[in-house]
């Protein structure tokens, strides 16, 4: 994923202003996810260095900076697709104890991924197994998790076909007949029938085309909103970061240069480099 910052513009069709208000932060309420240090060295080279925050559940963190900030290399080390140099991710489970993922058994990390979690991959394809139907993709997860009516099974994924905006009668078609738009609601629906908590995105509407991705965010927004999901969202475009995050996180060089509400971000920009970043980009 090389690319230029671009404002090609998923927002363009969108209002400019932000549609996801800053919820209202229930400071008694505990955070879901603590990063602490975390730095990912690939030889002398580094991905992501000395990075912190933490995240609340329901609400939508974006990571954004130019091509080479080190914003996938922090997504696949707090998801455990990769693991850090040095650092600790805490996460709050269902039983409400904090756990630190890299100690997990691969019995919980499996549980994790497979219903807590969810990862919506740029490429539906790297999320989605291309030559089994649509409600298999989606019954998989289900299966997963020990459901095993047939019936339920059908029945629950062609509600989420509907959900995201899929023909039910498209149900036994595989996805390598779908668009690309489709096939990425449909890992929307894969990632999300299981009821996670927490979804990781990266690029979610990266390689669409312009008017598929504001229909794409305008789901994704509501889906978010709706089942109150906490997630963190890697993303080159700042059209993106504005309609979907509350918070933003601005990242150079694998390090955290700015963070702060989304909106306060990118209308008052503190740090000399967000302010290049937003200005040489233009309105958002
Ligand atoms: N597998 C790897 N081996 C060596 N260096 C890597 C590897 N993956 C990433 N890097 C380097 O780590 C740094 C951060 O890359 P990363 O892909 O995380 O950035 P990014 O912000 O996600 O960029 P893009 O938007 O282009 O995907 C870059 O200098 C990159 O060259």
């Amino acid at each position: 994923m090389t690319r230029h910052m671009d404002m090609t513009h998923a927002g363009d069709h969108l209002p400019k202003t932000s549609l996801v208000a800053p919820r209202p932060m229930d400071l008694s309420e505990k955070p879901l996810l603590q990063v602490r240090s975390v730095s990912k060295y690939y030889g002398r080279r580094i991905g992501c260095e000395d990075v912190s925050f933490d995240l609340w559940p329901g609400e939508v963190l974006a990571i954004v900076g130019e091509s080479g900030s080190g914003k996938t290399t922090l997504l696949d080390c707090i998801s455990t697709r990769m693991t850090p140099t040095s650092g600790m991710v805490n996460y709050r489970m269902r039983d409400d104890t904090m756990r630190e993922v890299f100690r997990l058994s691969e019995a919980e990390k499996r549980f994790l991924m497979r219903t807590d979690w969810g990862f919506v991959h740029q490429n539906p394809a790297d999320g989605l197994r291309m030559t089994v139907s649509a409600g298999a993709n989606v019954g998989e997860r289900l299966m997963a998790i020990g459901e095993q009516h047939y019936g339920d099974i059908r029945q629950t994924a062609s509600d989420w076909l509907e959900q995201v905006e899929i023909a039910k009668d498209r149900i036994d078609d595989q996805p390598r007949a779908f668009s690309g738009g489709m096939r990425q609601r449909l890992q929307i629906a894969r990632n999300l029938v299981t009821g996670p908590r927490l979804v990781f995105m990266d690029e979610p509407t990266g390689g669409l085309d312009v008017s598929v991705q504001a229909r794409l965010l305008d789901l994704l927004r509501s889906l978010v909103a709706e089942l109150g999901l906490a997630a963190i969202v890697v993303t080159h475009d700042l059209a993106v970061a504005r309609l979907l995050s509350h918070r933003m996180v601005v990242m150079k060089e694998g390090r955290i240069i700015e963070t702060g509400l989304t909106d306060r971000v990118l209308d008052d920009p503190q740090a000399p480099y967000t302010q290049l970043l937003i200005s040489s980009i233009l309105q958002v």
